[in-house]
């Protein structure tokens, strides 16, 4: 079990998240959802271990493998598709990385040309699924992906969700996304962040409880 228990973050004076408490199960899907400036994103940035909470606790991600998807692509963007998914899996020079590669290109519909240019002369739509291709491809025990979903066609959507379905069953996943579909198609429970002044459960109003509602 992953967890932040009473987690605090704050940017200078700005208190982003405040008694955040938050558990993932081991082998499932979490999506978080929320409005914007809810605090989704700094808590994928801590479950990362880039943003450290001044008060509580982030337990269960000592020496885990974690791949991610952020809102940036941040590929190297001299190089191709399949070299970018090659330097996940570890070996640039063998035969069967290449292979590898150009399978999870594949399966997030990606080949031919799209793969061996560099990926700065990709679209923006096409470059989000070389970063999802890259993450799905890491043999992952954390997987967070914060809204990978963003700037994808409608009619590509149902093939990437399938992929995190896929690539991430049984790995303990964190899914930010604002769209309930997404959330629905991964199979994911969902957690909502409902502000950025956090509440307690179950709780209408008020500060210093948790922020998340569970879903069932
Ligand atoms: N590096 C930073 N420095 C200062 N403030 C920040 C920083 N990162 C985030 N914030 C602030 O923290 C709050 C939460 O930001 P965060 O990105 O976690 O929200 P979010 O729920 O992911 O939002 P969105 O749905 O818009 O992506 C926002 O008010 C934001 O302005």
């Amino acid at each position: 079990m992953i967890a932040l228990r009473g987690v605090r973050v704050r940017y200078g004076a700005h208190v982003v998240l405040d008694g955040f408490d938050l558990e993932l199960p081991d082998g499932s899907i979490t999506a978080l959802t929320g409005p914007n400036g809810s605090g989704k994103t700094t808590v994928a940035r801590v479950l990362l271990g880039l943003v450290r909470p001044d008060r509580g606790v982030v337990v269960g991600t000592a020496g885990l493998r974690r791949a991610a998807v952020f809102q940036e692509d941040r590929l190297c963007t001299r190089l191709s598709a399949v070299d970018n998914v090659r330097l996940v899996l570890g070996s640039a020079r063998d035969a069967a990385a290449g292979r590898a590669a150009l399978d999870a290109l594949a399966a997030v519909g990606l080949s031919g040309r799209d793969v061996v240019v560099p990926v700065r002369d990709l679209s923006g739509g096409q470059r989000r699924r070389v970063a999802i291709a890259r993450a799905l491809a890491v043999d992952a025990d954390l997987v967070v992906l914060d809204e990978p979903f963003t700037g994808l066609d409608a009619d590509v959507r149902p093939l990437l969700t399938e992929r995190v379905r896929e690539r991430c069953h049984g790995r303990t996943t964190l899914l930010v996304t604002h769209d309930p579909d997404d959330v629905a198609r991964v199979g994911a429970r969902p957690v909502a962040l409902r502000s950025a002044a956090p509440v307690p459960v179950g709780v209408g109003t008020g500060r210093g409880g948790p922020a998340a509602d569970v879903g069932s």
